[in-house]
């Protein structure tokens, strides 16, 4: 990745705020770093394609972000409480209907379906969160901000549960620019009769008999609403006012919406901007657990190179519909090929390549470098930064085909093609020449190895292989020092 201290943040980049329905300049608060939480899944199921599209697409962001100069925090909960089936007030815990069918802890559904989350986003090069806080991990948190909405007069309690008071903050209905229809439908008498207006939501729900997941609270057992946890936790890890808030187009209403009021109406300033997704379809449809027209990640893994995967998700703008069939896969298939074929194709030649530049193409990879980066400072263009590396192939192609290339263009060209479709697209994950997080730690590991290998050498008092070791080492970058510690390296 492109070492964001190399780097002064670009000050040009363009994002389409969803609040303010408008591409806007991005300028974060506090200058060169970038605050970032994205909702992240209810863990009760497999991953499908629809949620690699939202991992990758703001993967992409958060990587651009990088490449740009910024320093990320980049901040992704993990939903294991409170998500209710239909998205209401009254439905069973997502969680618990699952614990149920597989005769499992409801802890133990979240353990399996987080663990099965973040090896599917791995596989597909999606890089960890900087902080990944789960809902049950901070109840204490939720309780808080719900008493400091109390204490403000916007929210209040009903029979051991606890409510927004949609009528007391008008601005609720910001962000998706909904007018206040009645959302009573669908919901028990009980639970209508509980709350002053039919449109409130639950920010604490009481837990009735039998409920596994309880938590004490100053409104008796019960466990926390689902919007809760996401303006807690934000507040929480980025401060008030943090910068970037993504997910779902389908979560702008009601979870966004009932997000930006709790935090608002208890006195934080919340997100700066906000980014949606749009969704992954198959025959026109929103691929969806329910609808049951979904292909798991895992699943696909099993017949795509992942890669390929990544590169169909990133071909399309991440607020553009992505319409997933055999033939768009086939394409794809296409696409990779001839990026990953022009760049082994240059890799073959580097060894034998002339010394010197090939100037014609120098301009190019200029240009073409410069499209990509303007690509993405326009609201994150993916498919036009995919179409500057296609341009920069066939100029590369072209002049291969033409005969010898300079090394130093050659080797700039790959350099190109690793920190544009490696680093910041993040599509040369497998043996490709894109270094990864787990890098970093293959070649702390091998250096360790190395570095006890010439230590025994000396001990025995083989002095030469000692110094090949060492001089091999300098050749590709890596200096030894050796101090009263034992050996130190660095590049
Ligand atoms: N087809 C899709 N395309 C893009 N994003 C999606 C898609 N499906 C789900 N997501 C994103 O993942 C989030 C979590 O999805 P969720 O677990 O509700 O999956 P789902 O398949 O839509 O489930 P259900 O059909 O049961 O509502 C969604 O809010 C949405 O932001
Ligand atoms: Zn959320």
């Amino acid at each position: 990745m492109t070492d964001p201290q190399s780097r002064t943040p670009d000050p040009d980049i363009f994002l389409y705020d969803t609040l303010q329905r408008r591409k806007v300049r991005f300028t974060p608060s506090t200058p060169g770093r970038v605050g970032f939480y994205l909702c992240g899944p209810t863990v009760y199921s497999d991953a499908h394609l629809g949620h690699a599209k939202m991992g990758v697409a703001f993967d992409v962001v958060r990587r651009a972000l990088t490449h740009f100069g910024y320093q990320v925090r980049f901040v992704s909960n993990v939903t294991d409480v409170g998500h209710l089936q239909g998205d209401a007030d009254d439905g069973e815990d997502k969680l618990l209907a699952r614990a149920r069918l597989e005769q499992l802890e409801p802890m133990e559904v979240a353990d399996k379906y987080f663990w099965s989350y973040f090896r599917d986003m791995e596989a597909l090069n999606v890089l960890k969160p900087s902080i990944t806080p789960r809902a049950t991990g901070h109840i204490g948190e939720q309780i808080a901000l719900i008493e400091e909405l109390i204490g403000r007069g916007h929210a209040y309690e009903s029979e051991g549960s606890v409510y927004f008071d949609v009528r007391s903050w008008p601005d609720y209905g910001k962000l998706s620019g909904r007018k206040l229809d009645d959302q009573s439908e669908g919901t028990r008498e009980a639970v209508r009769e509980e709350k002053r207006d039919p449109r409130d939501f639950a920010l604490w729900k009481r837990a009735e008999p039998g409920h596994l997941m309880r938590w004490q609270s100053p409104w008796g057992v019960g466990f926390p609403g689902w919007h809760i946890e996401c303006s807690a936790m934000s507040l929480k890890y980025l401060g008030d006012g943090f910068d970037i808030h993504a997910g779902g187009l389908d979560l702008q209403f009601p979870h966004h919406e009932a997000e930006i009021a709790q935090a608002e109406a208890a006195g934080h300033a919340f997100a700066r901007y906000w980014l949606h997704n749009n969704m992954l379809t198959i025959g026109g449809e929103k691929m969806s657990k329910s609808k049951g027209n979904f292909t798991t990640v895992h699943d696909l893994l099993t017949q795509h190179d992942p890669m390929v995967v990544r590169f169909l998700l990133v071909s399309s703008h991440y607020r553009s519909i992505t319409e997933f069939s055999e033939d768009a896969f086939e394409a794809a298939r296409g696409g990779y090929r001839r990026l990953t074929e022009a760049l082994g194709e240059l890799e073959r030649r580097l060894p034998a390549a002339p010394a010197g530049e090939h100037t014609a193409l120098e301009a190019r990879i200029t240009a073409h470098t410069a499209a990509f980066e303007d690509a993405l400072r326009d609201d994150f263009n993916t498919p036009k930064a995919v179409a500057a590396l296609f341009n920069l192939t066939t100029d590369l192609n072209a002049a291969l085909g033409a005969g010898a290339v300079g090394r130093t263009t050659l080797e700039r060209a790959r350099a190109s093609y690793r920190t544009l479709g490696g680093s910041v697209l993040g599509l040369f994950a497998q043996g490709g020449p894109a270094q990864s997080q787990d890098d970093t730690e293959v070649v702390s590991a091998l250096m360790d190895l190395v570095l006890r290998a010439r230590q025994n050498y000396r001990l025995q008092k083989q002095y030469a292989e000692a110094d090949e070791v060492r001089s091999t080492l300098t050749r590709v970058g890596v200096t030894v020092e050796d101090t009263k510690d034992g050996p130190r390296w660095k590049r």
